[in-house]
């Protein structure tokens, strides 16, 4: 798997990523959501540079304008509920492309410390020889990212498949390259240190979820 970690020492990036971990600023649900948007914006377009391009010609008013244009069928496919933020994001950029919605909750079952994946939504359209952009911006443990990926299948084998998320732990990520293959490119926006006893990524920013949508009652 290629692992392209987009944080740089000095970029508007940071501001976007330190408010929504903050603590104080985070609690502000529009701008959490508005700010994960606009990080997905950003993972867009660094992994727009790696799509596919043809030249096309454009007629301008006064004459022909020649430029490359990406030619990959797109489709976004997003994991409810924290990556619907994230999928407006990517959406703002490949506006044209198709999209795929999946739900998937890390259930306790018995005790907080651990607990399964439960997939119940799925709505994706045809995926052969597609480009799939998988999005979720937590990725913790990188279950949800392989069993959303598994559920995927029969929607067909697409061309290419591309990660997006916004904080990764580093346990999570080593999961996550286990199980898809090599050709596979993740980008991600910061990679901390660890997870919690309940996995929780540290330091994180808490639960994504219900920063965004406000806080759910356990099933
Ligand atoms: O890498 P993992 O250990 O699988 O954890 C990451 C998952 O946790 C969050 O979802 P959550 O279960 O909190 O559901 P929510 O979006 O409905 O809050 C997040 O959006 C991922 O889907
Ligand atoms: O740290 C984490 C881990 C999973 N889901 C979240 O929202 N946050
Ligand atoms: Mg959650």
């Amino acid at each position: 798997m290629h692992i392209h970690n987009i944080s740089q020492h000095n970029s508007i990036l940071n501001t976007f990523i330190s408010e929504i971990r903050d603590s104080n600023i985070q609690k502000d649900r529009m701008r959490f959501r508005r700010n994960i948007e606009r990080i997905g914006e950003i993972l867009g377009y660094e992994m727009s540079k790696f799509l596919n391009y043809e030249p096309i010609n454009i007629k301008t008013p006064l004459g022909t304008s020649k430029i490359n244009l990406p030619k990959n069928d797109i489709v976004l496919c997003s994991v409810l509920r924290a990556g619907v933020p994230l999928h407006n994001g990517l959406l703002n950029y490949f506006d044209t492309a198709e999209n795929a919605f999946i739900s998937a909750y890390r259930h306790h079952k018995h005790n907080p410390e651990s607990f399964e994946i439960i997939v119940e939504y799925l709505a994706c359209p045809d995926l052969e020889n597609k480009t799939l952009v998988l999005a979720d911006p937590m990725l913790a443990t990188g279950q949800s990212l392989v069993a959303t990926f598994e559920a995927l299948k029969p929607f067909g084998k697409p061309k290419e498949v591309h990660l997006i998320s916004v904080i990764g732990a580093q346990e999570g990520i080593g999961f996550v390259e286990s199980h898809f293959d090599e050709k596979t490119h993740l980008w991600i926006a910061a990679i901390d240190e660890k997870l919690n006893e309940k996995g929780y990524i540290v330091p994180g920013l808490g639960d994504a979820g219900d920063l965004a949508f406000g806080e759910k009652l356990q099933q």
